[in-house]
């Protein structure tokens, strides 16, 4: 059935292969080639080519690429049917084409026309519009126009309504007016006759009075007549009393000059008292100058006594609580004035919970960085004179001992520590002196950490390990290899030191988070030459602020940590081994067992002043660490150093002696000028103004402009520490009075108000600064240095016997006044300290001549010098 078709077509002629048609369509079974045959004409194109498709690929399978015959001729017939299709189509475009374009021309014309026609619209369009628009414009215009006289109408006739109410009421106030205006007429009418009435009785009462009155005009005339006589009564008396009143006046006149006289001859005779007073005056300035003289003397003696006491001094400086720790309990008790300190321990009941101590000063924790240093400076000024001086803080970790060295971290100068002030101090007076002395500081900072010196200040930052001298040197240099700077100024020095504190080793433990597990020590070496003499003075300031001394277990220090507080605790149980061999007096003092000592020897061994700050923290946790601070700072001052020696090369006695005698010279030869001056001012004031003037200078303020720097910087807001400006202040303030004006001051003082002693204040505490100063000590710059001068709290152990020399010692060392308070002492003999150098010796003898009461045994008043006063003068804890 399938295969009819297909042999139809074959045997119509389409053909000539009919076999293979066969076998074709035997391949070709599943497209169907028998059906499709029959209708190629409307199978689709698509359809047409698959077939072929077909065909081809199963003739490439199946016979390698050569088609079989039936299959050609199938082919053949799809190709035909293909064309046929393809021309027919192209014929059917074209027709399409024809009728597209034809159609194409037909519209392009019409297209036109409308064109033509729109053309013509739009343009009548336009002109139609504009009218239109001219004419709604206008009607809108004249609709605006109607509205508007609306209005206009409108409101002419409201204004019309109201004109007429207005004319209506002016109608009604007329008729009003016109009415009371006619009543009114009627009642003045009324009152006009009644006036008139009562005005014809008027004139009729006056002209009856008229009559009366000529009678009284008379009356006064003669009344007037009588008083003129009066008058000039009077005036005859009055002339009779001028006449008397002149001849008195000339009387007068006459007994004002007998009294001008009188006051001539009192005058003359006051002049004379006055003359003789000059002469007595003179024995007066006699014994002043005595008194100057004995003054300087004394206050040689006085730094002499200063440097046979030798002690190291302690002070003790409590911590106050942190912010944070208010709650906390304190183990201070106690704190004495005289540098009594009682400690308690409130876990521990009956006497053992209180331990006292005594150093020379106990610091509150309310005191003031100012506070302190007032108390450290005249130790830290011996510098300049030559001596040796060491400052150190000693106590645990977190107790102060930076705060006190240095001050805290970032602080203003009101904060500023030991060192800074100290160097401010130093450059302070450096400045004031340099006319006689010039001065070369310069600075090294060390710091000791396990056992290495390193330096803090080393130009290339390198930390190497610095090698110590064995024995102290003459320049005092015990780290030779560390860097020297030079430094002029303070903020030299506090960019140094910021350097410095920088470099220093810095750990945390479990008491204080930057602890500093290092010694460091700044050392100022301070080197003065003398512009006359040509003396070199050669000083050293070491300011160490030591490690934290607490115990190793209380600090819970482990590995590195561990190491440093093992060697911390090494070298600060040497230090006590060596003060306690100072102590002790031994023959071998073992300053070789640790670099701190080494660095020390000079400091505790040789002729030093020592001060030491045994710094403490009040809590409670503390206790234990608290007694053996104390302990160990009692040990210490116990320690005698002997003698501080200033170190001044080529200054002999001979030398001294010298400079003495031309000071005297000048002092001979200003006074006999102030003589002469006196005299002058004398002669003219007793012209001119007579006594008062004296009086007046003495109330000038001239007097007190003469000041110590330390009363000027406590009248300045009690600042302590001076800087360079108020230095140059100082000195102005020197210069602007000088001597000569400070002599004369005292002359008169003391020659025309006795009972203002100058040698004692008021309220009898001695004015030993305001002494020294009227005197012309004002500067410290004279022969002897003042810079211990205001030791002036230690006795002399002495009593008075009314000599000038006596007063002054009285006056400079009131507790002198006392009776010796240990009479088992032997006195006479120098108790303690080291042998006496020939100058010592020299000073003593001079000491014990001085003291030597007219006409009375010193020994049985006064011991000498070095003796049991001096003993006292050791327990005593008012060195300030
Ligand atoms: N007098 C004081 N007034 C106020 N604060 C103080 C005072 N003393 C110490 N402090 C404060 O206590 C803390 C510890 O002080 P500081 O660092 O000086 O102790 P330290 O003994 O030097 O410790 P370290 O051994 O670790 O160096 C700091 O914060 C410091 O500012």
């Amino acid at each position: 059935m399938t295969h009819q078709p297909e042999s139809q077509t074959i045997e119509n002629g389409e053909s000539n292969c009919p076999t293979e048609s066969s076998g074709c369509s035997a391949d070709l079974s599943d497209v169907n080639v028998s059906e499709l045959l029959t209708r190629l004409d409307s199978v689709a194109t698509r359809s047409l080519f698959d077939v072929i498709n077909k065909i081809l690929d199963g003739s490439i399978d199946k016979n390698n690429g050569d088609l079989p015959y039936g299959v050609s001729c199938l082919l053949k017939k799809v190709v035909r049917a293909i064309e046929r299709r393809v021309a027919a189509q192209a014929e059917n475009i074209q027709t399409q084409n024809i009728l597209y374009k034809s159609r194409e021309e037909k519209y392009q014309s019409r297209l036109r026309v409308l064109k033509t026609l729109a053309k013509g619209t739009t343009e009548e369009n336009e002109v139609v519009t504009n009218q239109l628009q001219k004419v709604k414009t206008e009607k809108s215009k004249i609709e605006e126009q109607m509205k508007i006289d609306e209005q206009d109408l409108a409101k002419l006739l409201e204004e019309k309504d109201h004109n007429d109410l207005e004319i209506l009421a002016l109608k009604e106030d007329l008729n009003m007016t016109k009415k009371t205006f006619e009543n009114l007429w009627l009642e003045l009418e009324a009152h006009a006759r009644e006036t008139k009435i009562d005005m014809e009785q008027k004139v009729k009462e006056l002209e009856y009075l008229l009559m009366g009155s000529r009678d009284e005009i008379n009356d006064l005339k003669a009344h007037c007549a009588y008083i003129t006589q009066l008058w000039k009564k009077k005036e005859i008396t009055y002339k009779s009393s001028l006449e008397l009143q002149s001849s008195a006046l000339q009387e007068l006149r006459m007994s004002s000059k007998l009294i001008k006289q009188l006051v001539l001859k009192t005058q003359k005779s006051y002049l004379e008292e006055f003359n003789y007073l000059g002469v007595k005056l003179k024995g007066v300035t006699t014994a002043a100058e005595n008194y100057h003289i004995v003054l300087a003397e004394n206050r040689k003696l006085y730094n002499e006594v200063l440097d046979l006491k030798g002690n190291i001094r302690v002070y003790c400086r409590i911590r106050p609580f942190l912010p944070g720790q208010s709650q906390k309990q304190t183990t201070i008790e106690y704190i004495g004035e005289n540098g009594d300190l009682v400690i308690t321990n409130p876990i521990k009941q009956g006497k053992d919970s209180r331990r006292l101590f005594k150093f020379n000063k106990v610091f509150a924790p309310t005191s003031t960085q100012d506070e302190v240093f007032l108390d450290t400076q005249p130790l830290i000024r011996s510098v300049l004179d030559g001596y040796n001086v060491c400052i150190f803080a000693y106590g645990q970790t977190g107790s102060g001992k930076t705060y006190t060295m240095s001050g805290p971290e970032m602080s203003s100068q009101a904060d500023w520590g030991v060192n800074y002030r100290a160097l401010n101090d130093l450059f302070c007076i450096a400045e004031n002196r340099k006319s006689s002395i010039t001065y070369e500081i310069g600075v090294q900072m060390v710091e000791i950490y396990n056992e290495q010196v390193r330096d803090l200040l080393s130009i290339d930052g390198s930390q190497r390990r610095l090698g110590i001298w064995s024995t102290t040197q003459p320049n005092g240099l015990a780290v030779p290899e560390a860097s020297m700077h030079p430094v002029r100024s303070t903020p030299e020095v506090l960019e140094l030191m910021t350097v410095g504190s920088m470099n220093r080793a810095v750990g945390a433990t479990a008491l204080n988070e930057r602890s500093s597990r290092s010694h460091s020590v700044l050392t100022v070496h301070v080197s003065g030459k003398d512009a006359k003499t040509g003396a070199i003075m050669r000083g050293n300031l070491h300011l160490i602020d030591l490690a934290g001394s607490e115990r190793v277990e209380r600090s819970e220090a482990v590995g590195d940590r561990l190491k440093e507080a093992q060697h911390i605790n090494k070298s600060l149980s040497a230090l006590g081994d060596v003060i306690f061999a100072l102590a002790q007096k031994n023959s071998h003092v073992p300053f070789r067992n640790s670099k701190l000592t080494q660095i020390l020897q000079s400091s505790l061994g040789g002729q030093a002043k020592t001060l030491m700050f045994v710094q403490l923290n009040p809590d409670v946790e503390s206790y234990s660490e608290t007694i053996s601070t104390l302990k160990f700072a009692e040990r210490v001052s116990g320690v005698e150093l002997g003698a501080a020696r200033s170190n001044k090369e080529g200054r002999d006695m001979k030398e001294f002696m010298n400079q003495l005698a031309s000071l005297k010279d000048i002092i001979t030869k200003k006074d006999e000028e102030i003589q002469r001056l006196r005299r002058d001012k004398v002669n003219i004031n007793g012209e001119k103004q007579g006594v008062g003037s004296y009086r007046y200078d003495l109330a000038s303020p001239g007097r007190h402009s003469i000041r110590s720097p330390r009363q000027n910087q406590r009248t300045s807001g009690g600042k302590g520490t001076s800087d360079l400006d108020n230095c140059s202040e100082y000195s102005d303030k020197q210069s602007e009075s000088g001597s000569q004006q400070s002599i004369d001051d005292f002359i008169k003082v003391n020659s025309l108000l006795p009972s203002q002693s100058n040698i004692a204040s008021r309220d009898g505490t001695p004015n030993i600064s305001e002494d020294v100063e009227l005197l012309g000590f004002g500067e410290a710059d004279c022969d002897e240095r003042l810079s211990d001068i205001s030791d002036g709290g230690l006795s002399m152990g002495t009593g008075t016997d009314g000599s000038v020399s006596s007063i002054v010692e009285f006056t400079m060392f009131p507790e002198a006044a006392k009776p010796n308070e240990n009479p088992e002492k032997p006195s006479g003999s120098v108790s303690k300290g080291p042998k006496a150098t020939p100058n010592q010796t020299q000073s003593r003898h001079r000491l014990s001549v001085l003291r030597k009461p007219s006409g009375a045994s010193s020994s049985s008043k006064k011991p000498p010098a070095g003796s049991s006063s001096l003993s006292s003068l050791r327990t005593s804890k008012r060195w300030q």
